[in-house]
């Protein structure tokens, strides 16, 4: 249901960037004010990092569990990505999208091109741009999460990356993290407002011309 009492069906917004340009940070800062959005929790066979807690961050599995998932076609999308595997519950997100609540997703350009394929009419999706390649490093570095080569394997993947921003249907440029979540935001509430996501409108204004 939206705010103003029409039936809504769920949207899925994407965020994707090279790593370290501060996806998580505006995953984490949106949901704390957003209660109708939830984020889709990805499983991943990559080691987890200090802090990152089971069902929060990820769902870590092994590898043969993760072949199992792709196996049963119960993951929406999958990649590898930096020589792990990564992929996307269907459940939670199909229920909430049937719900009207929206979803909120971090994954790469590998997995937002399949969902492009099967779900483009739910799908918002956001490039987030670092100000700098130099800041980039420093944000990955000083995050202090993943060893050296790790760091260096995401730098030499950033220009990749980032040649996809085009397939994308907004670019944000993530200097200052306020201003960013602002830009997230607006795009998230324009996007609600769509006229073929207000699955209730046709009713509603059906009351409305009746004189209801
Ligand atoms: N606008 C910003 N200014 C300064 N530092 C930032 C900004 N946004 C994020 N950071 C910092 O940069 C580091 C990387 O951010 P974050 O982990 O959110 O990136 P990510 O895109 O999710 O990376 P990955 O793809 O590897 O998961 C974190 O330490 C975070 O605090
Ligand atoms: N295609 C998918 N990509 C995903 C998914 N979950 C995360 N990711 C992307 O992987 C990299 C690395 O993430 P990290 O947590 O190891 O730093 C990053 O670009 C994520 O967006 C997923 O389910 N599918």
């Amino acid at each position: 249901m939206a705010s103003h009492g029409i039936d809504r069906r769920g949207l899925m917004l994407v965020l994707s960037s090279p790593s370290g340009a501060g996806k998580t940070t505006i995953s984490r800062r949106l949901l704390e004010s957003e209660p109708r959005l939830e984020m889709s929790v990805s499983v991943t066979t990559r080691p987890r990092r200090p802090g990152e807690v089971e069902g929060r961050d990820y769902w870590f599995v092994s590898p043969v569990d993760f072949n199992i998932a792709v196996n049963e076609k119960t993951l929406l999308e999958w990649a590898k990505v930096f020589g792990n595997y990564y992929g996307t519950p269907k459940g939670p997100v199909n229920d909430a999208l049937a719900a009207g609540r929206d979803v909120l997703f971090d994954i790469d350009w590998q997995g937002t091109q399949q969902l492009v394929e099967h779900a483009r009419d739910d799908l918002v999706s956001i490039f987030i741009l670092p100000p700098s390649t130099k800041e980039l490093e420093r944000r990955l570095r000083q995050r202090a999460q993943d060893p050296e080569d790790v760091v260096a394997a995401r730098m030499a993947k950033a220009s990749d990356e980032i040649s996809h921003w085009a397939e994308y249907d907004y670019v944000v440029l993530n200097e200052d993290v306020d201003r960013t979540l602002a830009q997230v935001k607006a795009i998230l509430h324009a996007e609600r407002l769509k006229r073929r996501r207000q699955t209730g409108l046709g009713e509603f204004v059906k009351r409305l011309r009746a004189g209801a």
